[in-house]
């Protein structure tokens, strides 16, 4: 009977069913414990990105020199300013080119030059002053601030500022003699002198007589410091870049037997250098080259140059030691003396000198542009370099210089007058940036410096091709028999060639095959270092790879160890329940055989009609317990209820736990009822009790991993209680008395709910003592009403169907009844005058139930009289 709850006037939709989530398949997902190793993580893809962003060092350039860390030094370039003293002004312009401007007293010009500096300074006439040896302070003569609004600028940053009283050898000291150690040791540099035609860049370089310029000076240090070296030898070469007419440029060998020469891409063709042995020789040969050199006669200078001054002194091994070692490096000193810009308004050039002017200053710029353009790529290489060195033949024999592969030194030169403000402005302008350009400073390119390495030549078949790679990034030595036969011959021949007769040294005049073995050496080079790299990445994966696959493969051992377990405990439950299963089979067939001999029609005739099923069961002494309690159960529609689901529980044909759960319900009562008498159930409630090992078993059955002890055990109590219910059975027939057990219930509460249960079990032994049924069941229902078991036997009855059912009414009643204290409430006074609180129940009652209570009792009375 199912009960229709009364509709909710708002309607509450409740979602019982939550979504499902699809569950992972085990075989992506397999338990961890079951694996031997929990760090086992997933298999990383392969690494591709990882390799290729290993950085590989990009191919150097044959002539790009790297350090010995593999990357190249870098050094910013120099730039040093030096102010020219002041001199009085020429009173008129002469074209008198053999004047000599030079003061006959150097003393009484300086004294002068002082005295001028003070007078022209207190009156504002000097445009550049010097605020520190790194600084200095450009001041726009009056008229230009006032006209043009210009105001001072500073200019900072130089490597040194020589001011108008610095010497020769200050200036040599503080920047030329970093330069000529570094030559000694093998390290090329260059010097380059810019400024303003007349503010001193050729008596820098080159000097007087009597005040030696930086040329001077550093031969005679060179030779100074060379004296002990016998190995060493020092070559000079000198020409000049002038143009013919101004359209044409020219090349000239300064030499005493130089002639014009010519210039293929960087490689000036037929210099001669000529061997130096010591200062005073090489001074003579300057001097020389000094007297062929174009000068000319302009506004701004008496002698000034119209030709671009380029002076080498090559360092050169002559002697080699024979063996691997590297000898110590060649090195070239270059000083460049340029001629200065000119502005046609100042000196009044014309005709072929307004050419020469054009040429000058067309030179002049090419070489900033150069500088522009090299320091615009360094700070933003998105910018290409432009090859502003084609623009000009000097720009293009300094290409390295220009394109920042070699180290450069600047001495910018300024005249501080006031009338020189124009040209001292534009040179810091355009060349103070220059100090930011940065310069490689490893080693030297090929071209112009060589090193020689004497290698034993080996045949092919004695040395097979192998490269070894060492760390350096120099160090790549392909040794290989023809390769180091092709370098060695390619050095022989690159070599310098001395002729004895005539001591003049001619440099080979293409070096461009040494490019090209450079240049496949270092193709193969970095070829083989990205190999090495990919190898390294790919090996390492490998690695990681194998050492997955282990941790795989002890893991795949240990599930199937752990499958085989299993397994065999499968086949053991399997086997137990198989037992398990005869077992029950065999009592159920003792018990429906005992039921034939000994039916009772008067006792099947207590059943109610529809309970036919069980009634043959219930017939055995092992049975009893069941039937009764089944029988109870079918006094009331729960009861009917429970006995329907367990009837479908024992017939249900696909689950073999079915059977052995009804084997288990039938235990279920005498087992309790052991387990009473034994005291060893702790539970505080009688269900729990009741219901522990029938759920126990039930959960054991289905788990895969039900131990076979507990199923023995319970076969095995469920066998003894079956004894033990004969034995309660047939004390219950001979005594017909409940008391006995009435007395087990007295104990505990709990006892009496699980001796209720057991009471009502009893019960059935109606069959056995039908001269007694009406008086047992009026003692019985006797009994229950004053121990309030009937309540507990309708707890007992539930405990097995735990579901919510409706009780009949009759129950209902036997329940109040059972809450109610008759015999207390008739002796109670009644209201509450007495000062003793009613019950909560006693004021729930009714009159009709107050009725039928005394009804009962007189019933009762009676039935005891
Ligand atoms: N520091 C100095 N001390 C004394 N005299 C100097 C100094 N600098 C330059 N002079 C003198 O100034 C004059 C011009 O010098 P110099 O010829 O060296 O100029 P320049 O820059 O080479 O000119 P140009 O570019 O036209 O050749 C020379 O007579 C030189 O003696």
């Amino acid at each position: 009977m199912e009960m229709v709850s009364p509709q909710c006037p708002t309607t509450v939709t409740v979602r019982r069913n939550p979504p499902r989530r699809a569950r992972p398949t085990p075989s992506t997902n397999p338990p961890q414990n079951q694996l031997g190793d929990s760090n086992l993580n997933e298999i990383p893809s392969f690494p591709i990105h990882e390799i290729l962003s290993i950085e590989v060092p990009q191919n150097p350039k044959p002539d790009q020199p790297l350090s010995s860390s593999g990357a190249p030094d870098t050094e910013t370039l120099k730039v040093y300013l030096r102010i020219r003293p002041l001199k009085p002004q020429p009173k008129q312009a002469t074209t008198n080119c053999h004047k000599s401007v030079w003061p006959k007293n150097p003393a009484a010009k300086r004294t002068n030059a002082g005295k001028d500096k003070k007078t022209r300074t207190k009156r504002g006439e000097v445009c550049i002053s010097v605020n520190d040896s790194h600084s200095v302070r450009l001041l726009p003569p009056l008229a230009f601030q006032e006209s043009k609004r210009i105001k001072s600028e500073a200019f900072e940053g130089f490597s040194h500022v020589f001011d108008l009283d610095a010497s020769q050898n200050n200036v040599y000291e503080k920047m030329v003699k970093p330069l000529v150690d570094d030559f000694l040791e093998g390290k090329s540099g260059m010097l380059a002198a810019l400024g303003p035609s007349g503010s001193g860049k050729t008596h820098t370089v080159f000097g007087t007589p009597r005040e030696p310029g930086m040329v001077p000076l550093a031969l005679q240090h060179i030779f100074q410091k060379s004296v002990s070296n016998s190995s060493r030898s020092f070559y000079m070469s000198i020409f000049e870049i002038s143009s013919e007419r101004g359209k044409v440029e020219r090349v000239t060998d300064l030499s005493p037997d130089g002639t014009d020469l010519s210039i293929q891409q960087s490689t000036i063709k037929g210099l001669q250098e000529i061997p130096i042995s010591d200062a005073t020789q090489a001074e003579s040969l300057i001097a020389r080259a000094m007297f062929k050199r174009a000068t000319a006669m302009t506004n701004t200078n008496s002698q000034s140059s119209r030709s671009q001054c380029i002076i080498n002194i090559h360092s050169l091994i002559s002697e080699l030691d024979g063996e691997l070692e590297v000898q110590p490096k060649n090195a070239l000193l270059t000083i460049v003396d340029l001629a200065g810009a000119e502005r046609e308004k100042r000196t009044g050039n014309q005709g072929s000198r307004l050419l020469e002017s054009n040429f000058i200053n067309n030179t002049s710029m090419v070489f900033g542009l150069c500088l522009r353009s090299l320091l615009e790529h360094q700070k933003n290489p998105k910018k290409p370099l432009q090859k502003h060195f084609q623009n000009s033949l000097l720009t293009r024999y300094l290409r390295d210089y220009m394109e920042g592969k070699r180290r450069m030194t600047l001495i910018l030169t300024v005249k501080p007058g006031e009338e020189d403000y124009l040209d001292t402005s534009y040179l810091l302008r355009q060349a103070s940036p220059y100090m930011n350009i940065k310069f490689n400073t490893g080693e030297e390119p090929s071209n112009l410096v060589r090193t020689k390495r004497h290698i034993p030549t080996l045949s092919t078949v004695q040395q097979p091709k192998r490269m070894k790679y060492n760390n350096s990034a120099d160090s790549y030595v392909i040794e290989e028999g023809e390769a180091v036969q092709y370098e060695n011959e390619t050095l022989q021949k690159d070599a310098p060639t001395v002729n004895e007769e005539n001591p003049v040294v001619t440099l080979p005049e293409n070096l461009d095959f040494v490019y090209v073995a450079k240049s496949e050496m270092a193709d193969k080079n970095r070829n083989f270092e990205i190999m090495q790299n990919f190898a390294k990445a790919l090996w390492k994966v490998l690695k990681q790879y194998k050492e997955k696959l282990m941790v795989a493969e002890r893991a795949i051992q240990s599930l199937n160890e752990n499958i085989k377990n299993e397994k065999t405990r499968y086949l053991e439950l399997e086997k137990e329940f198989e037992d398990f299963k005869t077992c029950c089979s065999s009592s159920k067939q003792i018990s429906a055989d005992k039921t034939l001999v000994e039916t009772d029609t008067r006792t099947e005739s207590l059943w109610p009609p529809d309970s036919t099923g069980p009634s043959t069961v219930n017939e055995g002494h092992n049975e009893e317990s069941k039937c009764n309690n089944i029988t109870k159960d079918c006094e009331t529609k729960q009861g009917k209820d429970a006995y329907n689901e367990m009837k479908g529980n024992i017939h249900s044909p696909d689950l073999k736990s079915a059977e052995c759960n009804y084997t288990l319900q039938e235990c279920e009562p005498s087992n309790m009822t052991l387990r009473h008498k034994e005291s060893k159930c702790n539970d505080t409630s009688a269900t729990r009790q009741a219901k522990g090992p029938y759920s126990e078993m039930k959960g054991n059955i289905h788990s895969p991993n039900l131990k076979s002890a507990k199923c023995n055990i319970t076969r095995e109590e469920c066998e003894s209680n079956m004894g033990f219910h004969k034995d309660v059975s047939s004390q219950t027939k001979t005594n017909s008395d409940s008391h006995n057990l009435e007395s087990d219930c007295k104990s505990t509460p709990r006892d009496r709910d699980v001796s209720s249960s057991t009471q009502g079990s009893i019960k059935p032994p109606l069959p056995f003592g039908t001269e007694t049924e009406s008086t047992h069941q009026q003692d019985h229902l006797e009994a229950s009403i004053n121990k309030g078991t009937i309540k507990t036997s309708q707890k007992s009855s539930n405990l097995e169907k735990p579901k919510r059912r409706l009780l009949p009414a009759k129950a209902t009643l036997l329940r109040d009844i059972t809450a109610l204290s008759i015999e207390d409430d008739e002796d109670k006074p009644k209201g509450n005058r007495g000062g003793k609180k009613l019950a909560i129940d006693e004021t729930k009652r009714t009159q009709g139930n107050i009725s039928l209570m005394r009804i009962l009792e007189k019933s009762r009375h009676f039935l005891r009289t």
